[in-house]
């Protein structure tokens, strides 16, 4: 069924004042108090909070190659629940997205889905196998238009061919995300390297291979003249080159994920390889100084990393399991926690760190707006009262690897509208079989 015309009711605009939001063909129509329903599907949403969708900058949907453990469909629904309207392909896949064949696939399931914008991210290397690099130029000239480039997963360790990506991004304003690991010092690493991995006996993966990447890409950026997005932080440390950079007017982006503001490597201890992740869980300090850099805008973003592992990928030995862990349906949760809980947070950084400026470094200029008559209708509702338990089982991705199993979250979402058309109702998603035929 298409409905094209709703009347959200009573929604505090930016967690602000309370106004009705008139949506038709997918745009904002009208906003105001008030509002004469007029034949539109009406949406009461008093004391709920209207965001602008958020955008991720870094999702793994694991098609093709690897549908056991997420497809464009499953992840999307994810995202959609999760309030995202838009999400951002990491190149991992099997094949890997370094061509423009493939890009275009992975575009295109997301726009036949219609739970999230699917903008692909391109391969810096091709195959990732940081040697040659791909064709990028070929890849934003596509109709998937990428504009952002990373090996994800690994590390541009070369600085030779991180340099040539830097340059060649420049000519179209593109930009590369880093995966910052310099792989000399983390041969074989399994968790932290610190205090307690010395205890537990496993291989450290320190805070200085993510530090030396950045601090070098920093510098390579700035003698270029080109943009770089430095990929989940993890550090205090790496927090403070970024600090330096951008006081230097270096032109450099971060990004933060959940489950680092949350999580400390004590929970290694467990040996439950669902906590195994790159980078790895860090210390409380790290944990504290992630979130400051969030509050005041060292970190420009909150992204997932969501990273779906089939079952027999993740329930293993630790030393055998994959890292990385699900994000998208507690990412919101999370980072509202983080900000000071749902009583203290500012929705504006809020708004600003999930969605408008994920949407500005990503280049997707339909997503990050507040609401505003004649802007696309992309914006997800949250009801900042309610609290909800983390149940696996009940996720929308396939694989079911979330580190937040059993906790107890602030904040749901309760609409999800997707270019003026909801994606998420009532908690629920929606059926979109018959938008995309
Ligand atoms: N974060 C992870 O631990 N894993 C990611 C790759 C990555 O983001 O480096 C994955 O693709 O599974
Ligand atoms: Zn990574
Ligand atoms: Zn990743």
């Amino acid at each position: 069924m298409t409905d094209n015309h709703w009347l959200i009711r009573g929604a505090k605009l930016l967690g602000r004042h309370a106004a009705d939001v008139r949506v038709s063909d997918g745009r904002y129509a009208q906003i105001g108090n008030g509002l004469a329903a007029e034949g539109a599907t009406v949406v009461d949403a008093q004391g709920l909070v209207l965001l602008p969708g958020l955008v991720d900058l870094h999702t793994h949907l694991r098609e093709p190659g690897r549908e056991d453990a997420e497809t464009v469909l499953s992840g999307t629904q994810a995202a959609a629940r999760g309030g995202y309207t838009a999400v951002c392909a990491m190149a991992n896949s099997q094949p890997v997205a370094d061509t423009a064949g493939v890009v275009e696939q992975v575009w295109r399931l997301g726009q036949e889905a219609g739970y999230a914008d699917v903008q692909p991210i391109g391969a810096v290397s091709i195959g990732l196998q940081g040697e040659t690099m791909a064709e990028l130029g070929t890849m934003n000239a596509s109709k998937a238009h990428v504009r952002m480039f990373s090996d994800d997963g690994h590390c541009v360790s070369d600085p030779q061919l991180m340099r040539r990506a830097l340059e060649y991004v420049k000519t179209f304003d593109g930009l590369i995300a880093q995966h910052a690991e310099e792989p000399r010092l983390t041969q074989g690493a399994q968790m932290h390297e610190g205090e307690l991995s010395s205890r537990l006996g496993l291989a450290g993966w320190p805070a200085v291979a993510e530090e030396a990447i950045i601090a070098r890409d920093v510098l390579l950026a700035d003698y270029v003249g080109s943009r770089v997005h430095f990929c989940h932080v993890s550090t205090a440390g790496s927090v403070d080159i970024i600090a330096a950079a951008k006081r230097k007017g270096i032109n450099v982006t971060a990004e933060v994920c959940p489950h680092h503001l949350l999580l400390t490597d004590e929970r290694v201890a467990s040996y439950d390889p669902v906590f195994k992740v790159n980078p790895p869980l860090r210390e409380s300090s790290d944990v504290a100084a992630l979130r400051t850099a969030l509050a005041e805008g060292i970190i420009d973003a909150v992204a997932t990393d969501h990273a779906p592992h089939a079952e027999q990928d993740k329930t293993c030995e630790w030393a055998h399991a994959r890292p990385g862990m699900l994000g998208l349906e507690t990412a919101l949760s999370i980072t509202v926690e983080a900000l000071g809980g749902p009583d203290n947070v500012d929705w504006d950084i809020v708004a600003e760190r999930c969605s408008r400026t994920p949407a500005r470094i990503a280049g997707l200029d339909d997503h990050g707006h507040d609401p505003e008559v004649g802007q696309q209708a992309n914006f997800t509702l949250i009801d900042p009262t309610t609290t909800w338990t983390v149940v696996p089982d009940e996720l929308s991705s396939i694989a079911r690897n979330t580190p937040f199993a059993g906790l107890n979250l602030p904040c749901t979402v309760q609409a999800t509208f997707l270019r003026g058309e909801a994606t998420v109702l009532d908690g629920k998603l929606t059926d979109r079989s018959q938008e995309t035929a």
